[in-house]
């Protein structure tokens, strides 16, 4: 075991290490503790915890440092050392402000001031001084706290060995400072820490980083930060976890206060992290708002949200009514922000109910130092609250109108599409109704003669056309009977117009063309050829018949005058007939010019008969080539057969 007197210079040691690594002090001195053995003298023993104490408390491990406070006490009361025991119980009103007790703080440290001997060391009463200070700092009393400290300041005046306990009783009063918006008193009492001989590592990171959040205050960010980056370099380099993760935290604060989120973001997950290794629960809280914060900036809500949260579950059952509005404060400015504003609108009535909440407090009316001025500062902040859930009411009214408007519209829309789209199919389909209809009509028209309603040319060429289409067919046919053509034209026409008038003779061609209709077959047809000309086109016809055919067609005309108007008129008709079979031409244009030519030779040999070419005697080229010839009709005669039907002898005309 170690001398008192070695233990002692080692314990001097371990200060000076402690400026420079607070983790190799703690372990220099717990191997100390564990070399001394049963038997250390009292006072070395408690400089020892003492020394402990402290160095647990730069470590940001506060609860062990409390756990032994405690030792401390009961080693000091089994000595009879109540100074020392009244000193240690400070750790455990220290230890319920962190826990937001500030009234059983209070209820504790009054039987701790009742205990304190009169004879106590100043260095002892300094520290219950500061201890109260704490508490009326956390009840609000700012010029209670700010007395206290000041009482505690000139205790410890002119101590050789009280530097480093005076720059930390600066650093609490420019605290107080910020907390009373003095943030350049706060500066300079935060220097004048800085500046105490004696200063330890810890007590010039805390100043440095209150006078860091007060320039910011002040608008000086420039100077604010180059103090939390001077704070946080002497926090590293001594291993002051807790200061590390309190700086981290402010830097946090403020880029989130500049909206620069992804900044925040970062030093709030470096001051969670180091929170979380010295273990403070306060430090915690604060690193994981800042993180909450920084991520619902950046849009991620579904990942900020949580933290925010938990936070406010924490705040809430620990009831730092104060802190707890803020946040939810925050929350609904980031979620109004994001445009969330139902969601935004349920933060602030969380706001509101906790608000009244606290304004029903008897207990928390009793932190203001005045109560008139209290409940105007309750109203005020009612009515701020009233006023914002009345925009952000609007805003989601609002939102809500135009999501309503729009579905509305686009309703409308469809319908008028729908609409439209029917009215025009209707319109289509009635358009192509009607020119279908005009097309059967034109068609028809096209196809037909005005006048008696008989096909017309046009119709005869396109049967034809068609016809020949299918020359295969036609010579199938042509086995069992061919077609024949018989082209005429009624007798002196001329004279009938001349004499009875134009209206008589169209009654002359209607009358001709029905009698044309109703003698021939069903399957034949009959066309208005040109003027008073008409074709009938017999397809199929036995050759034997064609002058049955004839005779049918003569009488069917010539057998009764014509009615028309108030005159009878008599009507014959001559006609040519040729078969393709019988001439054996092939094609329909030569049957027709041999059915006109012997037409022209029927007229020529008296009219009212019908002339059959029922045979040739050459080739028919050479027959049609006679026939355009210069001799024309004439040398045909003798190259072709005829067979000759005459047709009745009319009545004499009424
Ligand atoms: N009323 C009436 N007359 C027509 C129509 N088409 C032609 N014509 C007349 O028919 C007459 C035909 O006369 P022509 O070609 O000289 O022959 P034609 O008097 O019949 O004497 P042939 O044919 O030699 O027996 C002309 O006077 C035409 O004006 C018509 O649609 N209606």
């Amino acid at each position: 075991a170690l001398s008192s007197a070695d233990a002692r210079a080692e314990l001097r040691a371990i200060h000076e290490l402690a400026e420079r690594s607070t983790g190799a002090a703690l372990r220099k001195l717990e191997i100390l503790q564990a070399s001394m053995g049963e038997t250390v003298p009292y006072a070395l023993h408690r400089d020892m915890l003492r020394t402990e104490v402290w160095l647990r408390e730069d470590a940001g491990q506060r609860e062990q440092s409390y756990a032994v406070e405690r030792k401390i006490r009961a080693l000091a009361l089994a000595h009879k050392d109540s100074a020392t025991a009244a000193r240690a119980r400070l750790g455990e009103v220290r230890q319920l402000l962190d826990q937001h007790q500030a009234d059983k703080a209070q209820a504790v440290l009054e039987n701790i001031v009742a205990e304190v001997p009169v004879d106590a060391p100043p260095t002892v009463v300094a520290s219950v001084d500061s201890v109260l200070g704490d508490v009326h700092n956390a009840r609000a009393r700012f010029d209670k706290a700010l007395e206290a400290y000041l009482r505690a300041l000139r205790q410890l005046e002119g101590m050789a060995d009280a530097g480093d306990h005076r720059a930390t009783l600066y650093g609490r009063i420019a605290h107080l400072y910020i907390n009373t918006d003095h943030p350049e008193k706060a500066v300079e009492t935060a220097r004048q820490g800085v500046a105490e001989t004696g200063a330890a590592a810890t007590s010039i990171a805390a100043l440095q980083l209150t006078e860091g959040i007060a320039l910011i205050r002040l608008g000086r960010d420039g100077e604010g930060i180059i103090a939390f980056q001077q704070a946080l370099v002497l926090a590293e380099r001594a291993g002051l976890g807790g200061i590390e993760a309190s700086i981290r935290g402010n830097i946090a604060d403020y880029f989130l206060r500049q909206r620069d989120y992804m900044r925040a973001e970062d030093e709030a997950r470096k001051a969670l992290e180091v929170s979380t290794r010295v273990k403070d629960e306060n430090l915690i809280i604060m690193a994981k708002a800042n993180l909450g914060f920084a991520l619902m900036g950046q849009g991620k809500m579904a990942q900020g949200e949580p933290y925010v949260d938990a936070v406010i579950v924490q705040l809430r059952e620990a009831g730092a009514v104060a802190d707890l509005e803020a946040m939810l404060d925050e929350k609904g400015r980031m979620q109004e922000a994001a445009g969330l504003h139902r969601n935004a609108l349920a933060t602030v009535r969380e706001q509101q109910a906790l608000q009244q909440r606290s304004a029903r407090s008897a207990r928390d009316r009793a932190i203001a130092a005045l109560q008139e001025e209290f409940d105007a500062s309750q109203r005020t902040r009612q009515i701020a609250l009233l006023q914002r859930e009345n925009v952000l009411k609007d805003a989601e009214l609002a939102s809500r109108r135009r999501a309503q408007w729009a579905t509305g519209f686009a309703i409308v829309l469809t319908v008028l599409a729908c609409a439209i789209v029917y009215v025009l199919y209707r319109r289509a389909a009635r358009s192509n109704a009607q020119l279908q209809q005009l097309n059967r009509q034109l068609e028809y028209h096209s196809m037909r003669d005005p006048l008696t309603g008989l096909h017309n040319r046009r119709a005869f060429l396109e049967k034809m056309r068609t016809r020949s289409a299918s020359k295969e067919d036609r010579r199938a046919g042509a086995a069992s009977g061919t077609d024949c053509f018989v082209l005429m034209d009624i007798d002196h026409f001329k004279s009938i117009n001349d004499r009875w008038g134009h209206a008589v003779g169209d009654a002359v061609l209607v009358e001709v063309a029905r009698r044309l209709a109703a003698a021939v077959r069903d399957t034949d047809i009959v066309l208005r050829w040109g003027g008073e000309e008409f074709l009938v086109y017999a397809p199929a016809t036995d050759p034997d018949h064609l002058a049955v055919l004839a005779r049918r067609i003569l009488d069917a005309v010539g057998s009764a005058p014509v009615d028309a108007q108030t005159c009878r008129v008599p009507v014959t008709l001559t006609a040519g007939v040729a078969s393709l079979c019988a001439a054996d031409i092939g094609e329909w244009e030569g049957a027709i010019r041999l059915a006109d030519w012997a037409l022209y030779q029927g007229k020529a040999q008296g009219r009212n008969q019908a002339r059959i070419v029922s045979g040739m005697r050459a080739p028919v080229e050479t027959v049609l080539a006679a026939l355009d010839g210069a001799a024309g009709a004439a040398s045909a005669e003798g190259l072709v057969e005829i067979v000759c039907v005459h047709g009745p002898s009319p009545d004499a005309p009424a």
